[in-house]
């Protein structure tokens, strides 16, 4: 049987990964494609961990909370019948919000970007994505977008933070650039308009072979 396809969306908290997730998944059903959306952090056991950490509910080592990001993604990639691998194996394409370069541009901000990708050599093993989609939004336009939707704000969500958080993207995008396939889609325009990038790039994917 055909494996689906993994397609990864990265980008700045508030970028508009879920929203453009759902626009791609509607596309891909209209075209007769199982698609599944999933995310990181899981829900699962540490992925619940992670989110009372990013909450501010749990405090944790940096080093500490990079290792979880990983361990949730090896449960995130293996876990029987619901693990994205699983899900591959039956056909299915898998969009996923965040993946391993989430952890290469936000704990590159406390350690070297060696050592995170280092933590996450297994899950590079595991699964790579055929492809990573960045959408590039400007700092102050996710804070403005984050705040617009709700009242408190997550442990990376500061302009200085992310900030640094794009820049670390585009050191990890250049890093890897021989090994990854990467996208980067202007996301600063209207949700429509970020669609049709999007899908202008991706739909090559998907065409009837
Ligand atoms: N192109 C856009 N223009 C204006 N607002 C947008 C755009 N895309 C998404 N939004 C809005 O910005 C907010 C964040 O979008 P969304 O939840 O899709 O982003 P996200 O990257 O998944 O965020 P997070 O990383 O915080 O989960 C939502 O309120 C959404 O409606
Ligand atoms: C996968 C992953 C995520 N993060 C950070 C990035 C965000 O601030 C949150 C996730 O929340 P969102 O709902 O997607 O905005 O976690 C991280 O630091 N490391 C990772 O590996």
């Amino acid at each position: 049987m055909k494996t689906g396809r993994f397609v990864v969306f990265e980008g700045l908290d508030g970028s508009g990964k879920t929203t453009q997730m759902a626009r791609v998944q509607q596309r891909l059903t209209h075209m007769g494609i199982g698609a599944d959306t999933t995310c990181e952090p899981t829900d699962g056991p540490v992925g619940t961990l992670i989110r009372q950490i990013l909450e501010g509910r749990v405090s944790m080592d940096p080093r500490t909370l990079a290792a979880l990001f990983a361990a949730d993604r090896t449960d995130h990639l293996v876990a029987p019948d619901t693990g994205v691998k699983a899900l591959m194996e039956k056909g299915r394409t898998v969009l996923c919000d965040r993946y391993y370069f989430s952890s290469y541009a936000y704990h590159a901000m406390d350690m070297d970007l060696e050592w995170v990708m280092t933590l996450n050599a297994v899950n590079a093993q595991i699964l790579k994505p055929d492809l990573t989609l960045f959408i590039d939004v400007a700092p102050n336009t996710c804070l403005e977008r984050i705040r617009a939707g709700r009242t408190h704000l997550d442990l990376f969500e500061k302009i200085d933070i992310l900030t640094r958080v794009r820049d670390n993207y585009f050191a990890a995008f250049e890093r890897l650039k021989d090994q990854e396939t990467v996208k980067v889609v202007d996301g600063n325009a209207s949700e429509d308009a970020v669609e049709q990038a999007i899908w202008h790039g991706i739909s090559h994917m998907f065409t009837k072979e």
